[in-house]
């Protein structure tokens, strides 16, 4: 079986605690980064919307422009910090996302970045499902009152290590993308996500295992930390389960970071003893969406 991880990872997940100013949420992100990276991880991922507060009434005020790319300073400081920030800690940075806005369509996404050891900018990811759920009594929640929803899956390599699916938050729902990463090869699926405290006891474990035991791969959430003065109180719990699903470490709901090592041997191992892989039946479902109404 080829190799899905070509060399052993350290993973570093920072559920990062944000507040209402950019600047300093950007500093934050970088000293924690830096801390990751001292402590061996070499991809360090960033939480969902990591520079300003999650909702609808803060997007268009944090927005930045990322086109052309690379934007000017003013256009996408975070842009420019998360490029800073990956080649000082010489590491992967997957910079969780933020709000963006495209100025030629006057369209807003959720966004994220990602930029190798050299601070180039290597894939982006805007949020392909949008989270618009209500229940009644504890949340409703209309993303797309102000989003668009991107229209790309997304696999990113690492040249050194292999390949990631990335996408956000509420895609994880679905499992298809995560299965077209898997089967492109990707060894790991990353979602910066920012459940809230209904949904995220409901759902973000399971869900993050869900997907780790679709696809036999690693699997890692990574939330904002709890502001219980915020409108709305991410779950925390960032979590990494391996291709076997178990959980090799979940934060609670405060600022931390979390590290996994991750090996191709976990994945090959899965595959061989539980062959999922060679046994599905693609000739029985080959379209997914046939049982439309
Ligand atoms: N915030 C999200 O995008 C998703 C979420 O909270 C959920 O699916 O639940």
């Amino acid at each position: 079986m080829a190799a899905f991880l070509r060399k052993p990872l350290k993973l570093a997940l920072v559920q990062l605690a944000s507040g209402a100013d950019k600047t300093v949420n950007l500093s934050h992100a970088r000293s924690k980064v830096l801390e990751a990276a001292q402590a061996g991880a070499r991809l360090i991922v960033l939480p969902e919307c990591f520079n300003s507060p999650y909702g609808t009434q803060y997007f268009p005020k944090y927005a930045e422009t990322l086109h052309p790319s690379p934007p000017t300073k003013e256009q996408s400081p975070s842009y420019h910090a998360l490029s800073a920030i990956a080649a000082e800690a010489n590491a992967y940075l997957v910079g969780g996302s933020i709000p963006e806005l495209e100025t030629s369509s006057k369209k807003y996404y959720n966004t994220s970045l990602v930029f190798s050891p050299s601070g180039s900018l290597i894939g982006t990811h805007r949020k392909t499902h949008l989270f618009d759920i209500d229940i009644p009594g504890k949340i409703s929640f209309k993303e797309s009152d102000v989003l668009s929803p991107g229209d790309h899956l997304t696999v990113i390599d690492l040249p050194e290590y292999g390949k990631i699916g990335l996408a956000i938050c509420y895609d994880i729902r679905f499992p298809e993308a995560a299965m077209i990463a898997a089967r492109k090869g990707a060894f790991l699926l990353v979602y910066p996500g920012a459940f809230n405290t209904t949904t995220g006891p409901l759902h973000w474990s399971l869900l993050g295992r869900a997907r780790a035991v679709d696809n036999q791969s690693y699997v890692a959430l990574c939330s904002p930390a709890r502001d219980v003065n915020a409108s709305y109180q991410a779950y925390g719990h960032t979590l990494i389960a391996d291709p076997s699903a178990n959980i090799l470490s979940e934060a609670e709901d405060s600022e931390t970071i979390i590290y996994a090592d991750l090996s191709d041997e976990a994945i090959v191992n899965i595959r061989k003893g539980i062959p999922i892989y060679t046994q599905r039946r693609f000739d029985l479902y080959l379209d997914v969406s046939e049982g439309q109404n």
